[in-house]
Formats: C-alpha cells, structure tokens, sequence
C-alpha cells in the first residue's frame, strides 16, 4: 500500500537552506536624485538618468556625444546651486519624502505586508529592493512608480528596469504594477482637500488655481504617450471637486524641442498682465516635493509672478507623507493587494 506516510525522505544537501515565501511586498519607486548637492554627485545622476532612451528619444550615436561633452560639462553646476537651495538634513527632498511615504505605508499596511521604496537613478536602485523584498519572503510585489499620470519617461522606465533585473533571477516574484492614478476618485479628493487645507492657512483669497506639472517633449504626445491627456484630466475633475478656477500649465522644458504647452513660467509671466494677481500653484504630477516644485515653483515660479506684477503667490506643497496623501496611497494599494487576498 502506498500514501505520503510511506514517500522516502526528500534528500536535500547538507547545507540547504529553507527558503521564505509566501509574503505579498510593496515597493515603492520615485524617480531618484543626487546623493548630495555637489557638482560630482549630480553629474553622476544626470549622467545615469539623461542616458535612459526613455527619458531623451533621439538615436544614442546623437545623443551621447551632446551629453557628454556639452551637458555633463554645463548643467551639473547650476543644477547643484539649485539642489543646495533645497537639501534637507536629511538629504535631497524627494529622497526623504519617499521613505518616509514607505514608513507611513508600512504602519498602515501592519506586518502581514513587507513595503520598501527604491529610486529610479542613483542611490536605492530597483534591483537592490527587489532582491531584498524577495529574501524577506516575498514572491508576490506590487511594483508602485510614485506618478500619478503615466508617461513613459516615467512608468514605462520603471517597470523595464524590474522586467530586466528579472531576467537575471531563476526565481522570480509574481508582479504587479500599480495603474496610473491620475483620475482615481480617491487621489483627486486627497488633492483637493491638500489644496482646500492650504488655502485656509492663506492671508488673501486666490484668483486663480494654477496647477504645474513636469512637462513632456511635444512628440511624446504626437507618439500615444498618455501623459497629456491624463494631466489634463486630473486639472478638470480638481476644478469640479473644488469649484474653483483651476489652470493647468507644464514646468521644466529641457533641450530646444517644443514641450507641451502652456508652459508655466510663461503663464506666471503673464497672468498679472491679464489681471489675475493672487494665485495659489499646486503641482499634482508629483507624489513628493523635489527640486522641481520648491526650487523652480516654489521660488523661481514665485519671483517670476511677483517681478511680473503679481500681488500674492502660494505655493500648496504635494501630498508627500501627510496623512491626507497617506490615506490615498493606503487605500489604492490596498485595492490592488485584494487580488492576492
Ligand atoms: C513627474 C514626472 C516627471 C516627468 C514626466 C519627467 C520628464 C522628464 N524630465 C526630464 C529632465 C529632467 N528632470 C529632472 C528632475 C526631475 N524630474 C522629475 C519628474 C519627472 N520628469 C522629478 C521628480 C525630478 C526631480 C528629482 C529631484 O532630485 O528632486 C532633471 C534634473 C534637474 C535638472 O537638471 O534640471 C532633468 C534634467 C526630461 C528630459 C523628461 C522627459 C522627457
Ligand atoms: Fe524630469
Ligand atoms: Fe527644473
């Protein structure tokens, strides 16, 4: 008679050791940053993230030549300035913004889910969190890039460097990635309130919502990169929510191609000479304040606006670990770990 009582023993060699499994991990992923606000630090990163075909689609034998002899030489300089304005002491913005995301998430979410963040470029790369979250025990990750409208210069780049760190594993996790959440009800009533919240602490009553988002090259638009649309769509159903005039604009052109317009130190520029004085900015296509909103928003968008003729500017900071942000993220990442329930 045969059954499991009578299988021989499975021989396992000596030094086996058992494998953990079976956990569910979260791994949250911005677009990364300098290690520190110096010239050699941030050639290094701009070095690595202007080199993703994703990020800059002209042919390589072009490009390279372009980066390397004229950008690497002239932009890390000024970009360092720029990041030095805004360091924090714990280090760049976006970098201490996003763990604190995952500390939160992680408090939310209790042990039963392991949450881990990485960073696109530079320091915390995706592989190394992926690798770790897998010798925590998890075979099933939610893969989260932190952008609430999708471009391909942003998701797309994500999810094809943990596609290509898979290609290396024999044992690879279950993924999942987490959908564009431009138009999630949920994220659109976190960033009103934010906004609703901000303009309660005001002196003045605003004019007008100016919303900036990081802007895209034209052509991506021209190709059936989404990013357009949704931003668009995001700027539309905040105006409804709020009921307050709500203008979209796109920030931080790159290179002489036309970018998606309109662009927003134009609009700051002219909004005085069309009357409109007192504004409030507010950038919802990023999760976490970085050099591009408190730097060139937060500032130089402010000293355009005023130099210009404007009366009174504020600046409504991202959702970055706040609670109201927290409850979004928590809430939409719970929805996409039901399906491994
Ligand atoms: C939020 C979405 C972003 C999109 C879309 C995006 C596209 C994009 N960006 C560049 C060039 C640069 N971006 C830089 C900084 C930067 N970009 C984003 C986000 C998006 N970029 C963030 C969050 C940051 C800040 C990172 C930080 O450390 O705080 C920079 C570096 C700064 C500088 O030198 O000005 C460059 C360059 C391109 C070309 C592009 C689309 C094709
Ligand atoms: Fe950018
Ligand atoms: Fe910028």
């Amino acid at each position: 008679m045969s059954g499991p009582m009578n299988l021989p023993p499975l021989a396992l060699p000596a030094d086996h050791v058992p494998v953990k499994a079976g956990r569910v991990g979260v791994l949250l992923v911005n677009l990364g940053s300098p290690d520190a606000p110096d010239v050699p630090s941030v050639r290094r990163f701009l070095r690595e993230f202007l080199s993703d075909p994703r990020v800059i689609e002209i042919p390589q034998w072009i490009w390279r030549p372009i980066l390397n002899l004229l950008i690497l030489n002239v932009r890390p300089r000024t970009t360092a300035a720029n990041y030095a304005k805004v360091w924090l002491p714990d280090g760049s913005p976006i970098t201490v913004y996003t763990r604190q995301q995952a500390e939160a998430l992680q408090g939310r979410l209790g042990d039963a889910v392991q949450v881990d963040w990485a960073m696109r470029y530079g320091t915390r790369s995706i592989g190394e969190r992926l690798e770790a979250l897998m010798k925590a025990g998890c075979d099933r990750i939610l893969l989260a890039p932190l952008y609430p409208q999708y471009s391909a210069a942003t998701n797309a780049t994500v999810v094809d460097e943990a596609a290509r760190v898979l290609m290396g594993m024999r044992w690879q996790p279950a993924l999942r990635t987490l959908a564009p959440y431009y138009d999630n009800p949920d994220h659109v009533r976190a960033l009103a309130q934010s906004i609703r919240d901000g303009l309660a602490g005001l002196d003045f009553v605003p004019d007008l919502i100016v919303t900036s988002f990081h802007g895209m090259p034209l052509r991506t638009l021209e190709a059936g990169d989404p990013y357009h649309c949704q931003c668009l769509k995001t700027g539309r159903l905040l105006q409804a929510v709020l009921g307050l005039p709500v203008k979209v604009t796109f920030q931080s052109r790159f290179g002489r191609a036309e970018w998606l317009k309109p662009y927003t130190d134009d609009t700051l520029l002219n909004l005085p000479k069309e009357g409109v004085k007192k504004i409030a900015v507010v950038c919802p296509g990023f999760a976490a304040d970085c050099l591009e909103t408190l730097e060139e928003v937060a500032m130089e968008g402010r000293d355009e606006f005023l130099e210009a003729g404007g009366s009174d500017f504020a600046y409504i900071p991202c959702l970055n670990a706040g609670e109201t942000g927290m409850a979004m993220l928590e809430a939409i990442v719970r929805r996409e770990l039901a399906g491994w329930a």
